[in-house]
């Protein structure tokens, strides 16, 4: 049974519509990641969840229990849930021991199981020894531990962490990945993680939700959105990746043959025959000598993971700027003819309707249930 269900989720601000019909559930112990450009909603899904924010449409379950929808509402305070900000929002006169224990204290344990309760979480999140110190006598890392053993401490069974590396530097936001990580698995509790940065969602989900203005485009593995998008959008934000428009002429079996400008391409893909893109990465693509499918014209290249990553344009068609790393520096202008080695079709449509989603089949207005292998 999934632990999180989410059914046609809307919510206005005025006459702003934040999120629009997601629909979503997510298995007990997934480590959810809700990934998209600044305004498209996360943060508002995320205080849905919470119970900070009251749905106008829809219904959200935690397993079998409605804990908002058209006849109920569960407060936050009653949702078994812990939720870790970005700014840390601990108490800054307590010490660490003191923020750890007041949700321990409201949830009624006695002295001595609270105790024993914040020992616990600070051997998980590594901070065994500094129960005494008060927050400002702690880096942003080890504010970040506190944050994260105070919702773990109650024992939710839904952990929801909202932008929690955005205050980090590089360095630390990657220790506290590896962290994430630890942890989740050590406590098998349910995540649900938002940023609006794909290498972090990426690094540290099972699942990742990507939405777009206040939608849900695509639910799946890190892998599943790399390798095949259901949208345009998806495609492009997900690992650099790039698109160029394509006609398909055939589609059979999870294999379709496009038109790219005057060239016929074989490629996976489901999409319907019609308008489409073809999606790729840098990876995808193999400079040849002749008889390329792209050609194109050399606009830059920096130097990047020991090799000159070039920027193209293409020529003979009308496509945005494609990227093929090369070995060898060349100047502006040189003709580079581009063969493709993978990529992935997707029907045409903005918002991923019609689109090939991770099961072959139309995405539209389906809900996404993602399973963990
Ligand atoms: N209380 C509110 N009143 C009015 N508009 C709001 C309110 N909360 C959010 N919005 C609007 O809803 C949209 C979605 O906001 P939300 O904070 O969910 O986005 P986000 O994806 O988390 O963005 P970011 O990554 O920038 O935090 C934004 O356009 C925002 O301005």
């Amino acid at each position: 049974m999934p632990r999180l269900t989410l059914k046609a989720i809307s919510k206005r601000f005025d006459r702003f519509q934040a999120l629009d019909a997601v629909s979503l559930a997510i298995p007990d112990g997934a480590f959810l990641a809700l990934l998209g450009p600044s305004g498209c909603g996360k943060t508002t899904l995320l205080r849905l969840i919470a119970g900070l924010e009251v749905p106008d449409h829809g219904e959200i379950r935690f397993d079998e229990h409605v804990v908002a929808g058209s006849s109920a509402f569960v407060p936050p305070e009653q949702r078994r849930i812990g939720m870790v900000f970005q700014s840390y929002a601990l108490w800054p006169t307590m010490s660490v021991r003191g923020n750890i224990e007041f949700g321990l204290k409201v949830a009624r344990l006695t002295a001595q199981e609270r105790a024993a309760r914040i020992d616990e979480v600070l051997d998980v999140v590594g901070l065994r020894g500094l129960g005494d110190r008060r927050p400002h006598e702690l880096s942003g890392g080890q504010r970040q531990r506190v944050a994260l053993a105070r919702s773990l401490a109650t024992r939710p069974q839904l952990i929801l962490l909202d932008e929690p590396l955005a205050n980090l530097d590089a360095h630390l936001r990657e220790t506290m990945l590896a962290e994430f990580r630890r942890i989740h698995s050590l406590t098998g509790a349910t995540f649900v993680f938002v940023t609006h940065d794909q290498d972090e969602a990426m690094a540290v989900a099972s699942h990742v939700a990507v939405m777009d203005r206040g939608r849900l485009e695509q639910v799946g593995t890190p892998e599943e959105l790399y390798r095949r998008p259901a949208s345009p959008m998806v495609a492009r934000f997900i690992g650099r990746g790039r698109t160029l428009p394509v006609r398909v002429v055939r589609s059979e079996g999870g294999q379709t043959r496009v038109m790219l400008g005057q060239q016929f391409l074989d490629m996976p893909g489901d999409a319907p025959v019609g308008y489409g893109w073809l999606s790729f990465h840098a990876s995808d693509l193999r400079r040849v000598a002749e008889g390329g499918h792209l050609k194109t014209e050399l606009v830059g290249q920096v130097f990047q993971n020991g090799a000159f990553l070039s920027h193209c344009l293409p020529s003979e068609i009308d496509g945005d700027v494609v990227s093929v790393p090369l070995a060898e520096r060349l100047a502006p202008g040189t003709p580079i003819d581009l063969a493709f080695t993978g990529g992935w079709v997707i029907g045409d449509g903005d918002t991923g309707h019609g689109a090939v989603d991770v099961t072959g089949r139309s995405s539209a207005c389906r809900p996404a249930v993602i399973s963990l292998r």
